[in-house]
């Protein structure tokens, strides 16, 4: 226990595997990560001890009882696997709540079981195309870079979701470093690393090999690169993405900066679907993730893992607290 608020979690989309991993969470958290679920009582797997509670402040006592939930009153009740349009705002309420929560100190984090970005999309007019880009808005437009974190590795998409055509014109000198230095910032702020290594991935095969196979290196990715260590900072790259995360290659750095979204995800989620951790860096409060989405098609059935979730969790208060100690600042 840190002696900070609770970790506001969102209940994600109620016909997903967000109520059963956060209920797998409490299972295995009990009252030493304090932590509550943003949601409908109604939603959760039946049997399930709740605690409900009607103020954060009870959820580490409650804990002892019961899943902690402060309730949000959906119109639908959870299908598993199948999301109804009617409840589809009510997703979006949660993450904002989740998020004045912890701008008000409230809660000391905010951790969201995964929504369907489609369903929100059509149903609740989500503007946005994930929860990193609603929550840059909802911090009055902060520069929000996405981290997905493991034991094994941790890896940075500088584009997150947008199509793979467009990111070659996406992909700017500004946005790069700007995402290099959020990168670099979080790994000291939030992991308390002293002095991260950074490795930047090429956007082209072989990282364009020269020229032959593409100049974004070239041009600017490689000169930028050279700016930085120039300036003191452990940048490695561009590195050929394809011979950068094997075991050897991973341990010369502390997060890898890649140039799109799956160039980024496959390998952790390769390497650790289990129990990855979406970290969102850049932002004024702590928000992580699990590393997975909302497994319609095995939602409701009891057999999903909740090992990510507990990760996410746990990272958020881990951040949390060296935050507070002004630890790795
Ligand atoms: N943080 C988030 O909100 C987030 C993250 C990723 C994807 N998504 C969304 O989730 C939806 C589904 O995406 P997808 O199908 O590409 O990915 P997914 O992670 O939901 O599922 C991929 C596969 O992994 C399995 N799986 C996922 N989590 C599991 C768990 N905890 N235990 C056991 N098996 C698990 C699923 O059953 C499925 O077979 C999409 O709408 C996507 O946008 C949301
Ligand atoms: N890109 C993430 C993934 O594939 O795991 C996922 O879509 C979550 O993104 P947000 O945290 O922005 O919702």
């Amino acid at each position: 226990m840190t002696g900070l608020p609770p970790v506001a979690v969102t209940c994600g989309d109620p016909s997903g595997i967000g109520p059963e991993i956060s209920l797998g969470a409490w299972r295995a958290l009990g009252a030493d990560v304090p932590f509550f679920v943003i949601g409908d009582p109604a939603h959760f797997p039946s049997g399930t001890p709740l605690a409900v509670i009607d103020d954060p402040s009870q959820a580490p006592a409650a804990a002892a009882t019961g899943l902690p939930v402060l309730p949000h009153a959906f119109p639908d009740p959870a299908r598993p696997g199948r999301p109804t349009p009617a409840n589809a705002p009510g997703v979006v309420e949660v993450i904002r709540r989740a998020v004045d929560l912890t701008r008000s100190g409230e809660a000391s984090a905010v951790c969201t079981a995964p929504i369907s970005k489609k369903v929100l999309a059509d149903h609740a007019g989500f503007g946005f195309p994930g929860h990193t880009e609603f929550l840059a808005d909802l911090a009055g437009g902060a520069q929000a870079v996405m981290m997905l974190a493991s034991d094994e590795l941790r890896v940075v998409p500088a584009t997150i979701h947008i199509p793979l055509s467009a990111v070659p014109g996406a992909l700017t000198p500004e946005l790069l470093e700007s995402v290099i230095r959020i990168t670099a910032k979080g790994l000291v702020r939030d992991f308390g690393l002293a002095a991260p290594r950074i490795a930047v991935a090429g956007l082209n095969p072989h990282a364009g090999e020269g020229g032959l196979l593409g100049a974004e290196e070239m041009r600017w990715i490689g000169p930028l690169c050279e700016d930085l260590r120039a300036e003191g900072m452990a940048v490695a790259g561009p590195l050929p993405a394809d011979t950068m995360f094997h075991a050897e290659a991973r341990a010369r750095y502390d997060a890898a900066v890649c140039m799109y979204h799956d160039q980024a995800l496959i390998p952790i989620k390769t390497l650790a679907f289990d129990r990855g951790v979406n970290v969102t860096l850049g932002l004024p409060f702590v928000r992580t993730s699990p590393d997975h989405g909302t497994a319609f098609d095995i939602a409701g059935q009891g057999i999903a893992n909740p090992a990510s979730m507990i990760a996410a969790i746990r990272l958020a208060a881990r951040i949390a607290a060296t935050r507070a100690s002004g630890g790795g600042a």
